[in-house]
């Protein structure tokens, strides 16, 4: 069937709309309309040259949500008119990793995902008989995609397309990196690095679980209004403090944060992060993507003295068992999400969302077909 879909060419160059072909679903995937999808950092990391998985040309995306339109043979977990999500992080609870019940890591089509191929290594997007690459395993700024039936979740039918697609990606892995991955408790002191989509998420999960401190952490001035509403308690913007950023916030935290997350995909902060954690027991968690030859480094004392370096994909969520849970969160008032679509915009205007988005003027913008 032909599709409609903003194609990425190359690196480092504006996406363009084009008429895509894309094929039938074959055994085990399943054929989705996505009626809308957010812009998230990693598409625009991705599409930037910095990603070393990124292939061009290819369909990038992957924060949507949309309707099952028809399964291939042996699909039994979802049907015509389904509503659902597309899962980056699939979940086939028969791999090793899923088996494991110690991360949500499913490896079960990672390798030919990286290469931006379905599981029996083909592409069932091309143009003019010319394979086009999907990407993340869900290729979302398409209005018709394919994906694996592992890799999507089913979710309730009255849910906004246009709100929970966030669930895809920003939301899940923000409230999971605090709920799934830190386990953050209450009372905790919180330091939360990059108040975007990902990192309000952060925010609001560290204020559900009855965080004490939490504090955010952004260049932008812009951002405090917003995290204020979602629990953030104090607003550092490091280019206001005098002396040193790190022992300003273990300061703030009476000796160091109980949990920091960085969200933004800086190695500077990254390492800031850690080093704003309490000596003993603090934990930092790695959720920015930072670019080919990127590296951390701190020194091995920080560890010695009991700090925990982790990361976290996904925010730890195992897709088709959370992700349901995370919209009944939203359906019934527990999360916001209406606040972090700051923009409705059609695919036609992606590569303006993506502008908004490099200016800091969005959290998310959200792309209707
Ligand atoms: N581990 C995972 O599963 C996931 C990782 N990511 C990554 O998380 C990061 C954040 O993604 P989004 O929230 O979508 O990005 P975003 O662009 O919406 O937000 C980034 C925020 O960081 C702030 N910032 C930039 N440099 C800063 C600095 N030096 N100090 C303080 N603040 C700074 C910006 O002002 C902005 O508010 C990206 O690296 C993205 O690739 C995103 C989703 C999932
Ligand atoms: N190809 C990238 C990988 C970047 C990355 O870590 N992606 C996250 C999701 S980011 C979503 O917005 C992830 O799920 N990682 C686990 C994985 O298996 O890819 C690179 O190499 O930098
Ligand atoms: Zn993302
Ligand atoms: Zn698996």
């Amino acid at each position: 069937m032909d599709v409609k879909a903003a194609v990425a060419y190359e690196a480092a160059k504006p996406l363009t709309i084009e008429t895509v072909q894309l094929e039938a679903p074959r055994a085990g995937e399943v054929l989705i309309e996505i009626k809308a999808t957010g812009v998230c950092h990693t598409d625009a990391y991705t599409l930037s040259g910095s990603d070393p998985e990124g292939l061009f040309p290819a369909i990038l995306g992957h924060e949507g949500a949309g309707v099952v339109v028809e399964v291939g043979a042996g699909v039994t977990s979802v049907k015509p008119g389904d509503h659902v999500i597309p899962l980056y992080t699939p979940e086939c609870r028969n791999c090793d990793y899923c088996l494991s019940g110690k991360t949500n890591l499913c490896q079960a089509i990672r390798v030919t995902q990286g290469k931006g191929l379905m599981p029996n290594g083909t592409s069932r997007f091309s143009i003019g008989g010319k394979p086009i690459l999907h990407y993340m395993g869900t290729s979302t700024f398409a209005n018709y995609t394919v994906l694996p039936e592992i890799a999507v979740a089913k979710i309730r039918n009255d849910a906004p397309f246009e709100k929970v697609c966030l669930i895809g990606c920003g939301v899940t892995t923000g409230l999971g990196a605090v709920i799934y991955t830190a386990k953050v408790e209450p009372g905790a002191n919180v330091v939360v690095f990059g108040l975007g989509g990902v990192g309000l998420n952060v925010i609001q999960g560290a204020r559900m679980v009855g965080a004490n401190r939490i504090i955010g952490v952004d260049l932008n001035p812009d951002k405090r209004a917003l995290a204020e509403k979602l629990g953030m308690t104090h607003f550092v913007n490091p280019k206001e403090v005098e002396g040193d950023l790190v022992a300003h916030l273990v300061e703030l935290t009476n000796g160091g944060a109980d949990y920091s997350f960085e969200c933004i995909g800086n190695v500077k902060v990254m390492r800031q992060a850690l080093e704003c954690c309490h000596k003993g027991w603090g934990e930092s968690i790695v959720v920015g993507v930072a670019g080919a030859g990127q590296e951390i480094s701190t020194r091995p004392f920080q560890l010695v003295t009991g700090r925990v370096w982790r990361g976290t994909a996904f925010g730890g969520a195992r897709g088709r068992t959370d992700v349901p849970k995370i919209v009944d969160w939203y359906m019934n008032g527990k999360i916001n999400i209406d606040d972090l679509v700051t923009k409705v915009m059609p695919i036609e205007q992606i590569n303006e969302a993506f502008d908004l988005m490099h200016r800091g003027e969005v959290i998310r913008a959200v792309l209707t077909f």
